[in-house]
C-alpha cells in the first residue's frame, strides 16, 4: 500500500485516489478545483488523467495521485477492464454524482460493489460526494437519499457545490476525510504485518525449544 510503503522507506507517504462517477457529474471540475483552487466551466475531456500533488492533511505532508477516470469506462459498466484496472490502482476512492441527475445516483451503489468485487474486501476508503447543491431548482436526489446511500455503503458523505464560492474548502474537506481513511487502513495493514512476522517468529523458536 503506498501510504505506507512511503512512511516506511524514508519518501513521502502516497496515496492513490480514483475519481469514479457517471458522464457530467463533476469529476474533472473537482479535480481540478481542489489542484488549482479554481473552478474551470468546461473541459474537453475524453481520456483518463492522473494528477500528482503534494498536500498536507492534518499537518502531514502527503503526495497525491488522483486519477480522474474518463466517462466511457462507467457507462460501461459492469465488468469493464480498464475501470477495474483503474480501481485495483486505488487506494481510496471518491464517488460522485450530481444533485441534478438520478442516474448518477444510482450508478454509485454499481460503482462501490465493483470496488469490493476487484478489490475482494470490504472496508475499502470511499468517500460519496453528492455535487450541484447550487443547482437547486433542477435537484432530483434528496439529500436524506445521498446520506441513506452512504450509510448503506458504510461511506463519508460530503454534499458540495464544485462550483460554489466555497467550493475548495469543500472539496479539501472531503479529500482529506478520504486521505485520512487510506491512512487508517495502512496503519491497520501494517499492524497486521507486524503481528504476522511476531507470530511467526514466536512459532520458530517454540520450535526451537522442542
Ligand atoms: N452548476 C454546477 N455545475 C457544475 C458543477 N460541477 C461541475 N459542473 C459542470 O458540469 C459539467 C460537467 O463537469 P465535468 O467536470 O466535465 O464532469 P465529468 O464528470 O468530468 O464529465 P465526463 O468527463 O464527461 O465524465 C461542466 O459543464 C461543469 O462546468 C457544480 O458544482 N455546479
Amino acid at each position: 500500500m503506498s501510504a505506507a510503503e512511503g512512511a516506511q522507506g524514508g519518501r513521502l507517504p502516497r496515496a492513490r485516489l480514483v475519481v469514479l462517477g457517471r458522464d457530467g457529474c463533476g469529476k474533472t471540475a473537482l479535480c481540478v478545483r481542489f489542484l488549482t483552487r479554481r473552478f474551470i466551466g468546461e473541459y474537453d475531456r475524453q481520456r483518463e488523467v492522473t494528477y500528482r500533488c503534494r498536500k498536507e492533511v492534518d499537518g502531514e505532508p502527503i503526495e497525491l495521485e488522483i486519477l480522474d477516470t474518463a466517462n466511457k469506462q462507467v457507462s460501461g459498466l459492469p465488468g469493464h477492464a480498464p475501470l477495474e484496472r483503474s480501481i485495483r490502482w486505488g487506494d481510496g476512492f471518491v464517488l460522485i454524482y450530481s444533485v441534478t441527475d438520478r442516474g448518477s445516483f444510482q450508478a454509485v451503489s454499481r460503482l462501490k460493489r465493483l470496488i469490493d468485487h476487484v478489490k475482494q474486501a470490504l472496508g475499502i476508503p470511499a468517500i460519496i460526494v453528492a455535487n450541484k447543491c447550487d443547482m437547486e431548482g433542477g435537484r432530483v436526489v434528496r439529500p436524506e437519499e445521498g446520506q441513506a446511500l452512504a450509510s448503506d455503503l458504510r461511506c463519508g458523505f460530503f454534499e458540495l457545490s464544485v462550483a460554489d464560492g466555497g467550493g475548495y474548502e469543500a472539496v479539501e474537506a472531503a479529500l482529506a476525510a478520504l486521505v485520512r481513511e487510506v491512512r487508517r487502513g495502512a496503519l491497520h495493514s501494517r499492524v497486521l504485518h507486524v503481528r504476522r512476522a511476531l507470530i511467526s517468529r514466536l512459532a520458530r523458536s517454540k520450535t526451537m525449544q522442542w
